[in-house]
């Protein structure tokens, strides 16, 4: 089912938002000097179903899914990423308490130190299980196994492409090697995943009697990869759904994002019957990336929020992706899901309005089911009187509906001036508030000549605009009673 959030109060996480946004439970954001937001907690969400909920048959796994973290796997492909040992146990430790399900690991062939890892992770005494990625030979597979992970990952490519210009290798002798290191890795006691890399670019007559053969030989689970990033949602859900026809083990999936798809394949590939999704803290990997944790999560907590909010901690995704994205030095995009600076920031005055009364009408995520605050912008030319009021409440002045309108049109006439931080709006309706009640008239704001000049123009210009709408729609009432009489008079008539 579709989640209908209870708006629970915000808990004052700071996320660095930049001007004129107003958090919703009066703690400063961290960046502009302690301001206090507006509380959009008062009034609580009131949906009480909600008529989107994802349909589902009964081989999709929406309610029931598992996370491959390849963070420390795909996430060390990143252009950008070196781990160190105990960069590796912190990520390890915070994926851990996250709640992933396993935790994947680059291979121990790469080198020395990744070998050392491998056993150093596998030895923390991890709730998650821990996998290695290995290539499809004997001499991968036996050093994965003595590193003591749970499981092992092997990957060969099944693609014309891959076949040709990587391995080498054909159809036969991909088999062959599979079931070769399948048997070995089960006679080990270990978990055996057997992925092929492009399936999407794969002859699927060749793909699917591969998986039937390792299937039959009990391997524990099957992946099928993007590896280009290629597929789209629909590519996705149809070999799903044939590869859940043809093996009775459990599907992974891992989905590059080239073309932007990463996390919908992955929503598809559940709904098609995958049981495992491959993911990485922010996305990183190869290229651009695959599937990012906090994107799936966003994407599934709107599916189902009783399962993801059951089984991982959602207010500890903030500082997972804090610790990956200064690990590789990158920043947390500002559109990214859930924790991306505006990810929970409302700013046009129909928007705010509407938030301020009901957080449902314009969220589908919950912020506090992250920990996350919402925040409403007050202090642009596109803010409303509505935003305006619920601001002058929030600092303690009383205002008509007329006053409130009066300095709504200060605040958008500056805001077509310059840029407003939220001291400036601030500003203005404090000292708009305080010449209500003085015979001494304070300037709304300290302005440049220049700046006061433009803004009395502005403010002339929008005050004009004002009455005449104003008086428009005194005509329009007139014009129109006449009429609404008539009708009256005819229905009692
Ligand atoms: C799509 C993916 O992301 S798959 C995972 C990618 N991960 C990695 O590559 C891990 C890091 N890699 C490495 O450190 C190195 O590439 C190693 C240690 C694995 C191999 O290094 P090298 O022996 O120097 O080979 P190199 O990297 O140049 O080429 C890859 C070799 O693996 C072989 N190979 C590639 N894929 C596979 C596979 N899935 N199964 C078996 N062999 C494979 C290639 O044929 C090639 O062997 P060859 O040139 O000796 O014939
Ligand atoms: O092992 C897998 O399933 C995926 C390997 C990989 O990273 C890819 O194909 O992009
Ligand atoms: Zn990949």
């Amino acid at each position: 089912m579709c989640p209908t959030p209870d708006d629970e109060p915000v808990n004052g996480q700071t996320n660095g938002h930049a001007n004129g946004h107003a958090n919703g439970n009066g703690a400063s954001n961290g960046q502009n000097g302690g301001f206090r937001g507006i509380e959009t907690h008062k009034k609580p969400h009131q949906v009480s179903s909600n008529p989107y909920a994802p349909t589902q048959d009964f081989l999709s796994n929406i309610s029931n899914f598992k996370i491959i973290e390849s963070t420390l796997r795909e996430g060390e492909q990143f252009a950008n990423a070196f781990f160190d040992t105990e960069t590796k146990i912190k990520i390890a430790r915070a994926l851990d308490d996250f709640g992933v399900d396993y935790i994947e690991l680059t291979s121990p062939a790469a080198s020395e130190q990744s070998r050392k890892d491998c056993e150093t992770i596998a030895k923390l005494g991890l709730r998650a299980k821990t996998l290695t990625h290995v290539r499809c030979n004997m001499s991968d597979a036996k050093m994965a196994v003595e590193t003591g992970v749970d499981g092992v990952d092997v990957v060969i490519g099944t693609s014309s492409h891959l076949m040709e210009h990587s391995h080498g290798k054909d159809m036969t002798y991909i088999k062959e090697t599979a079931i070769e290191v399948i048997e070995y890795v089960k006679s080990c006691g270990k978990e055996i995943r057997f992925s092929s890399e492009d399936s999407f670019r794969s002859d699927l007559v060749d793909l699917l009697s591969l998986y039937q053969a390792v299937d039959k030989i009990g391997v524990n689970r099957v992946g099928i990869a993007d590896t280009v990033g290629c597929a789209t949602p629909r590519q996705v859900f149809d070999l799903v759904r044939t590869l859940r026809g043809v093996v009775s083990c459990d599907i992974e999936t891992h989905f590059h994002n080239d073309t932007g798809c990463a996390i919908a394949n992955a929503y598809c590939a559940l709904e098609a019957g995958a049981t495992h999704i491959d993911t990485s803290v922010l996305g990183i990997g190869e290229r651009n990336g695959i599937t990012s944790l906090g994107g799936l999560m966003a994407r599934m907590i709107v599916a189902d929020r009783d399962y993801v909010k059951g089984k991982y901690r959602l207010e500890k995704l903030k500082e997972v992706e804090d610790l990956v994205a200064e690990a590789v030095e990158v920043n947390i995009p500002f559109n990214n899901p859930i924790t991306g600076f505006c990810a929970f920031t409302h700013k046009a005055g129909i928007h705010a309005k509407a938030i301020l009364n009901n957080p449902s009408t314009y969220e589908i995520i919950t912020p506090s089911d992250f920990g996350m605050s919402r925040y409403v912008h007050f202090a642009s030319r596109l803010t409303g009187w509505n935003a305006i009021k619920s601001r002058a409440e929030q600092l303690g002045f009383n205002m008509s509906d007329a006053q409130i309108k009066s300095v709504t049109v200060k605040i958008k006439a500056l805001a077509d001036v310059r840029p407003l931080a939220i001291d400036d709006a601030d500003s203005i309706i404090r000292n708009f508030h305080f010449n209500l009640h003085s015979d001494k008239e304070r300037p709304l704001l300290e302005l440049t000549p220049a700046e006061k000049e433009a803004f009395a123009a502005k403010e002339k210009e929008l005050n004009g605009v004002a009455e005449k709408r104003e008086l428009d729609a005194e005509v329009d009432e007139q014009s129109e009673q006449p009429v609404a009489k008539k009708s009256r008079n005819a229905t009692v008539a």
